[in-house]
């Protein structure tokens, strides 16, 4: 990946969105809404038909963080103002500037969902909206456009246009109420698209919940460079970076196995010191720092206990084929 794309995230660290004690394009992590970073609620549903006092509480009482909600009417407001973090502007409502307006005037974080046939310049102007009631606290939220799919036909270009063009931050609503996101394809494409957060339908199945996660977790340390500013940041990071490469790590061993299974003599005993030397030789072009002389200690670990593994791993299924020693 070139500079040019990587995505600055500095330049919205100042821009960042608190929402309870979540912090939304503070860098990283990726936030995940209606996952374990913050909750939504939509009063939608109800049709104003049970106070929104009764269902906000009932949310609340189960849960302590964030909690973001979505008024049907402006007769929610109080209620919200109340009990929540924050505010969610449904797309459907994107455009019912009064209750914009009044939503910003609450002074709690406002989640501004595209309407579905909105333009990026009608999008950005209901920032415009928020900020003239005194409300800078605006997250744009990207949530597909009107073709209908079995999935959010999300519009990835535009979210990064609005991101760039707004300074602000962005999410990208990915579904999964459905169960149609857990896959983690499209939460990946949204992280990768530089979305700082991901809004999952309330109640999406833990496998969509699970595959947000692991986008934003194992994803976006690959794809974004961070640029730590405090020894808990800088390990935070760590954390991330170290999340990535366990998962790379298990997967190569899986495969380092299907080799030794494969070759005509595996195990340590079929080692090749020259395709080893070519690997490390191979990964030093992406680890210049490094280079050749450091990483090669590091792949030989690596190496050496995927061999172990796989010699283990065709150890237990000999015995379990031959029967257990006890019984031989
Ligand atoms: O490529 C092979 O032949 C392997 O057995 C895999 C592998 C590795 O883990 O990458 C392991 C041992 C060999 O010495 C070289 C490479």
């Amino acid at each position: 990946m070139s500079n040019a794309a990587q995505l600055d995230r500095r330049a919205v660290r100042g821009r960042a969105v608190r929402v309870g004690d979540l912090a939304i394009g503070d860098g990283m992590p990726v936030a995940v809404i209606g996952g374990q970073d913050a909750r939504w609620l939509s009063l939608r549903g109800h049709h104003g038909g049970i106070p929104a006092d009764e269902v906000i509480c009932r949310a609340r009482a189960g849960w302590d963080g964030p909690l973001l909600v979505e008024p049907f009417s402006a007769a929610d407001l109080d209620a919200i103002a109340r009990h929540a973090d924050g505010v969610v502007v449904g797309a459907a409502w994107m455009q019912d500037f009064a209750l914009v307006r009044a939503v910003a005037r609450l002074g709690l974080p406002v989640i501004v969902q595209r309407g579905r046939a909105a333009t990026l310049e009608e999008w950005l102007a209901i920032v415009d909206y928020c900020v003239a009631e005194g409300n800078d606290l605006v997250v744009l939220c990207e949530s597909g456009s009107r073709t209908p799919l079995e999935g959010v036909p999300l519009d990835l270009t535009l979210m990064r246009a609005a991101r760039e063009r707004s300074g602000r931050p962005v999410i990208a609503s990915i579904g999964g109420g459905d169960g149609g996101a857990d896959d983690g394809v499209l939460a990946a494409a949204a992280v990768a698209a530089g979305a700082d957060g991901l809004l999952l339908d309330p109640g999406a199945p833990p496998a969509v919940v699970i595959a947000a996660h692991e986008a934003a977790t194992v994803l976006a340390p690959l794809v974004r460079p961070e640029a730590p500013a405090t020894l808990a940041e800088a390990r935070a990071a760590i954390d991330r970076v170290d999340a990535a490469l366990a998962t790379l790590l298990e997967r190569r061993v899986a495969l380092a196995g299907t080799i030794q299974r494969l070759k005509p003599v595996g195990g340590f005993q079929g080692r090749d010191m020259e395709r080893e030397r070519r690997l490390v030789a191979a990964m030093a072009c992406r680890a210049p720092r490094l280079g050749e002389e450091r990483l090669a200690p590091v792949m030989n670990a690596v190496i050496e206990a995927g061999l172990r593994l796989a010699e283990a791993e065709r150890g237990d299924a000999r015995l379990r084929s031959h029967g257990s020693p006890d019984h031989a």
